[in-house]
Parts: structure tokens; sequence; C-alpha cells
């Protein structure tokens, strides 16, 4: 087993300040029970299939918190005041990993989603699994929607793999599915070249579905605030 798939497992970061102290701090995924074993095998691949997609080292994940710092919000003007946000801890180019998305995996079936969460993201369509980091996850779980902070979003969620110890891979380690949040590239015309700078905030676009759904489920529990944020999301 080389260096890195042990440090993978074993890389504990410590709760980063401003963490809230009714979340469990995540270092690495859980999983629901519901996750069958096929399910949890094929979020493994071999070398050859990872063509396309980055590969996380153990010290990039071990160096997270130089990058990414949590931020109580107190710009009054922000439409998430007084909430969380994501902001970078040093320069990051365009296209460098930022961190992963930790929290909870679990399966699509309603009777294991629960629908009242912020922070539910897909980890894998064919699979039907998602992450969901509302009770326990990481900095990412803070990062905001970019409508009405700035003109684009700077970062992206991307899928990637990082490296995990296996007895039954040859070499003793397989490559993982994980989803991580990526400054977005330079794009053809440069627009983004400079990339995010220090102690700016990471915004990613959560798509408009998102606000939809919120605005769904305020009508459901008759919550105006809630309607008046997803509604001035989407008229952005
Ligand atoms: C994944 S959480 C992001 C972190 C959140 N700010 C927090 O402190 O926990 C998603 C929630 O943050 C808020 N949010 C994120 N982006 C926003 C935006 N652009 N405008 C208004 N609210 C936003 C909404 O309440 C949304 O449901």
């Amino acid at each position: 087993m080389s260096d890195n798939v042990t440090g993978n497992i074993k890389t504990q970061l410590p709760v980063p300040s401003n963490w809230p102290e009714d979340i469990a701090y995540l270092n690495d995924l859980t999983y629901s029970a519901a996750v069958t074993s096929e399910q949890r095998t094929a979020l493994g691949r071999t070398t050859t299939d990872l063509e396309g997609h980055a590969r996380i080292t153990a010290e990039q994940i071990a160096t997270t918190q130089s990058r990414a710092r949590i931020r109580i919000i107190s710009d009054p003007k922000h439409p998430a005041h007084k909430q969380r946000g994501l902001f970078t801890a040093s320069d990051l180019p365009p296209d460098s990993f930022i961190l992963l998305y930790q929290g909870h995996v679990h399966t699509n079936s309603l009777s294991d989603t629960n629908s009242k969460s912020d922070y539910d993201l897909s980890l894998d369509r064919l699979l039907d699994l998602s992450v969901d980091a509302c009770s326990s996850g990481n900095e990412s779980r803070f990062c905001n929607d970019y409508r009405g902070i700035t003109e684009r979003p700077n970062a992206e969620f991307r899928d990637c793999f990082i490296q995990v110890p296996s007895e039954k891979r040859a070499g003793g380690s397989k490559w993982e599915r994980r989803v991580g949040i990526f400054v977005l590239s330079a794009g053809n015309a440069g627009l983004r070249k400079k990339g995010i700078r220090e102690g700016e905030e990471v915004c990613v676009s959560y798509g408009k579905q998102y606000w939809e759904s919120r605005k769904v489920v305020a009508g459901f529990r008759k919550d105006a605030e809630m309607l008046r944020v997803a509604t001035a999301a989407l008229e952005l």
C-alpha cells in the first residue's frame, strides 16, 4: 500500500473556526445502511477508468484548510447575511482543487432522503446516490450560490477520485468516486485567468432547479422568508 493510500484514510483535519456546534465535522464520507455493497463497489474504479477526472492526492486533502475557510457573513447586503460562507485562504489558480464535498452518502429513495436538507448533492446519477451534508460535513457545505453575491460563479462541483485501500485490488488500493469543489477554468477568452484571490468568497451555481424546488418547499412550509430568497435568486 502506498503512503498516499494510508494518508487519505488517516487525514484528520482539526475542526475549523466558525464551525457550528450542532453539525459533526467529517474527514470522509459516511454511508447510509441502504447503500448496497454493489453500489459501494461501483463507486470504486481501476486506474484505467479515471480518464478526464482529477485524482486528488492525500497531500491535497491534508492541506484543505490552507485553501478554504468558513466565515460568518456580516455584510447586510449579502443575501446570506448572518449565515456562513466559504472563502479562500490563499490565491487559487484556474482549475485548482479546493476541497472535497463530505457528507452522508444515501440512496435517492424517498425513505433514505432528507427532503428538508439544503445540503444534498448528487454523487452518481447512474448509481442513484447523493451526498447530504445537512447534519455532518466539512467546510464545503458552506459554499453559497453566486446569485446576488457575484456576477458569475468562480467555482464548480466536479467529479474526482481519491485513492483508498482495498484488500481485493491488485496493489492494495483502488480509486473511489468523490465530488469536489474546483476553481473554474480560465475560459477560452481567459476572463477567469486570475482564478480566485485570497479572501474571496467561493461561489458555485446551484442551478435554477435548486431555487425552483426551494420555492415549492417554501410554499408547503408557508415560509415567507424562504420564498423571498428563492424568488430573488431566480430573478437574477
Ligand atoms: C448549502 S447552504 C450554503 C451555506 C449556508 N449559507 C449556511 O450558512 O449554512 C445553502 C443555503 O444557503 C443559503 N444561500 C446560499 N446561496 C445563497 C444566495 N445566493 N442567496 C441567498 N441565500 C443563499 C440558502 O439559505 C441556501 O438554502
